[in-house]
């Protein structure tokens, strides 16, 4: 099964619109990988919070339209990254709601799943006051597979990807927006998810710089066993490919069977 993992630049003198030309390009480009991954908030910028509200959009936007073709086109599963989510009398006093939601498509171009990111960054600014919180973990079934959704800020809270564990999830996905400043933290926790849950990890970030924060990049992917099977050098824009073995989970749960002993639940 191939994974490909879209690390694209948000240049915020780039029109949105050109970008979800230049993203449905790329996901074509993938036509023979089984997983596409695209990052979060790569529309508007995770960083770029004054530009959430006019770049929010429905989930039958323009993104979710654009990765719907280009899904259908290239005929992959697609995690399109996430997009500012408007959401109609879901906010204070019947107000409209934003969330940062996680779109996926299948191969046909359906929308089969949605996650809206449980953890919002921020502490007392930017997304943690101007997005409501997701509280459902989600997982999605793949003939292959099963994937667990995460975004960004999520990865640093391993309780949710024990929880999609829990639910059967074999290959862990994370959507993020992760800033170079702690970049360290992105590839240590990665491995650690991945450890951890004797799963397949697959963490894709953004290129470039926005809203004066340059992004980490560094996308990767990590096997069951800790071991990492391709990743991004730097922050530029970049294609990360690797094969997974679903049968190799099962092969190291099997082998070295931590997951049994657990004590507290
Ligand atoms: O946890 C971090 O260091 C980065 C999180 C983040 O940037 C986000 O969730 O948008």
């Amino acid at each position: 099964m191939r994974a490909s993992l879209l690390q694209i630049g948000v240049d915020p003198d780039e029109p949105a619109e050109s970008r979800r030309a230049r993203a449905a390009a790329l996901v074509r480009e993938q036509s023979g990988s089984d997983l596409v991954v695209l990052p979060e908030l790569w529309t508007v910028g995770a960083f770029s919070f004054d530009a959430f509200a006019a770049g929010a959009e429905p989930l039958d936007g323009p993104t979710a339209r654009a990765m719907s073709e280009a899904a259908r086109e290239a005929r992959v599963w697609l995690h399109a990254g996430s997009v500012v989510e408007r959401a109609p009398g879901e906010g204070e006093g019947g107000a409209d709601a934003l969330y940062n939601t996680a779109l996926v498509f299948s191969p046909g171009g359906e929308l089969v799943r949605t996650y809206r990111k449980i953890h919002r960054f921020g502490f007392d600014r930017g997304e943690a006051t101007l997005m409501s919180a997701g509280d459902e973990p989600v997982t999605v079934p793949l003939p292959d597979t099963t994937l667990g959704l995460a975004t960004c800020y999520d990865l640093r809270f391993p309780e949710l990807f024990r929880a999609l564990t829990d639910a059967g999830a074999r290959t862990l996905v994370v959507c993020a927006g992760w800033p170079a400043r702690r970049a360290a933290h992105w590839s240590l926790l990665a491995r650690a998810r991945a450890v951890e849950n004797q799963a397949y990890v697959l963490a894709c970030g953004t290129a470039g710089t926005h809203a004066d924060v340059p992004q980490a990049g560094r996308s990767v992917i990590v096997d069951p066993w800790g071991e990492t099977l391709a990743e991004a050098e730097d922050a530029g824009e970049r294609v990360v490919t690797a094969e997974l073995d679903p049968a190799y989970v099962e092969k190291v749960r099997a082998d070295f069977p931590v997951l049994r002993d657990r004590v507290l639940r």
